[in-house]
């Protein structure tokens, strides 16, 4: 084995002892290693600089006590891991949702770290969250724990140094709670969150920029293949924020979305939805909060699939947009076999690591999370560029540079993919294109 080998190993196994039980953040670590070996071999700096780049800069664990409706007191954990702060303030959303932990915030902040970075903005990157369940709890207990939470999380944010959005669970509502909180405490009107009502210093186009922005990805990508949206039957996970407009984009970019989703199951629309249809599930996950079979009342075409995950549909495109690890090895070779020519990840590390090894040995076009759904976390960026200026950017401005910033991340994926004998693998060009510009920043600010 040659020195560089041996380190790279050495660097691979210490990453694990530290934190063997961190299996999100392992798998996200692991994905990253694969691509970055070529970059180590060609250049050993860049590998003391992914040790360093692995280890947060900081990691803030806190108590949550609330009070429920009924006078019952509640104790959640908050999070919020800042990764890194190479590019700029650490940025990335908070997820309240049972399964939120430890390695899970740590993958979602380590995966920030190179989307950020692709973004071409100034922005660190950190995320944030709790292991809070909110299914059932009305306004004022979610106002009550997110003012809770902020009590503490007010104390290591601010609009240069941390600036935290929303994520799963974490939509208009909380952001409202939290940033009146945070002015409160703070006694200041300031930028420190993004994803704010338009009333109060939002973005125009921050709700759709996610979904919008990986149609956008997804329409680069296939023309870069000699292809287009135009009629492809495309199945959508989820039907949350990312869902809704992932869904409204392919619509309006002439593809048909045909499925939305939640953890109980799965509608199809073997049509494909319209935009009222479409409408209608944003009505029912934002305003009602109820589960996707409700659906069904509002749709003699629709069908719906208990139990079920939307990948069995025969489809030309998939979009996850829901959760981690959504598509397993067993769920892609279903989408392959069904015909699916192209995955875009709308969601944070939605397909495990066998499961991305299937697209590539089938030769799927591969958009990868980091790159795929940058769009949110950008727009976050224009919104702080909003704030700073004490300004509002027309739609039509926001919406073309959402759409530059995209073309921009499957370019530069796709040369940094060459550059190193990689042909179109853009899963790797993603990665070493937002490491490297990581990294030499890390390099040039000396060892910290
Ligand atoms: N909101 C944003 O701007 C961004 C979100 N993302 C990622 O997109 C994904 C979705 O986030 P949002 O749409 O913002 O959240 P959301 O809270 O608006 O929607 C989440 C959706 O996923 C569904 N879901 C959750 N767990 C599921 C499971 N186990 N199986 C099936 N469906 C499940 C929920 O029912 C809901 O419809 C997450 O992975 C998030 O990290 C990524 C980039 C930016
Ligand atoms: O808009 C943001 O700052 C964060 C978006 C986010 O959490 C993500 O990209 O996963």
């Amino acid at each position: 084995m040659s020195a560089v080998a041996e380190k790279i190993s050495a660097v691979r196994a210490g990453i694990r002892r530290r934190d063997p039980d961190q299996k999100e953040f392992l798998q996200a670590v692991d994905e990253v290693f694969e691509s970055l070996t070529p970059v180590f071999e060609r250049d050993p700096q860049y590998l003391e600089a992914f040790e360093r780049l692995v280890e947060p800069e900081r990691q803030i664990v806190f108590r949550v006590p609330w009070i429920d409706d009924k006078g019952v007191q509640r104790v959640n954990r908050g999070f919020r891991v800042q990764m890194s702060s190479a590019l700029g303030p650490y940025k990335g959303g908070l997820r309240f949702h049972p399964t939120v932990n430890l390695s899970v915030i740590k993958f979602l902040a380590f995966e920030q770290t190179f989307k950020n970075s692709l973004t071409t903005l100034m922005m660190g990157a950190g995320k944030g969250g709790s292991d809070l369940n909110p299914r059932g709890l009305s306004d004022r207990e979610i106002m009550a724990f997110c003012q809770s939470f902020m009590i503490e999380l007010h104390r290591h944010i601010g609009a240069d140094t941390d600036v935290p959005a929303g994520d799963i669970n974490v939509g208009a509502r909380e952001i409202g709670y939290l940033f009146g909180q945070y002015k409160r405490l703070a006694n200041n009107f300031t930028g420190v969150l993004t994803g704010k009502d338009l009333r109060w210093g939002g973005s125009l186009i921050r709700p759709e920029a996610t979904g919008y922005g990986c149609v956008y990805f997804a329409q680069n990508y296939l023309a870069h293949k000699g292809d287009s949206l135009k009629g492809k039957r495309c199945v959508v996970s989820g039907s949350g924020n990312v869902a809704q407009y992932t869904a409204e984009k392919l619509l309006q970019l002439g593809a048909v979305p045909i499925t939305f989703s939640d953890s109980n199951g799965y509608v199809l629309e073997p049509n494909g939805f319209t935009q009222e249809q479409i409408n209608h599930v944003m009505e029912l996950k934002n305003t009602k909060r109820v589960r996707i079979s409700e659906y069904c009342a509002f749709s003699e075409t629709a069908q719906y699939f208990p139990g079920k995950k939307p990948w069995e549909v025969a489809a030309d495109l998939a979009f996850p947009s829901a959760t981690q690890n959504e598509i397993d090895e067993e769920d892609a070779k279903v989408l392959v076999a069904n015909g699916v020519k192209g995955v875009f990840e709308g969601a944070n590390m939605p397909s495990t690591n066998e499961a991305i090894e299937v697209y590539k040995s089938a030769d799927v076009m591969f958009g990868p999370a980091k790159a795929a759904n940058a769009g949110g976390v950008a727009v976050s960026g224009l919104e702080m560029a909003q704030n700073s200026q004490r300004l509002q950017w027309t739609r039509e401005e926001v919406d073309a540079q959402l759409e530059k910033i995209m073309k921009d991340i499957f370019e530069n994926s796709l040369a940094a993919a060459q550059e190193y004998g990689l042909k179109d693998d853009i899963q790797a060009g993603a990665n070493i294109a937002g490491f490297l510009k990581v990294a030499d920043s890390m390099i040039h600010q000396g060892c910290v």
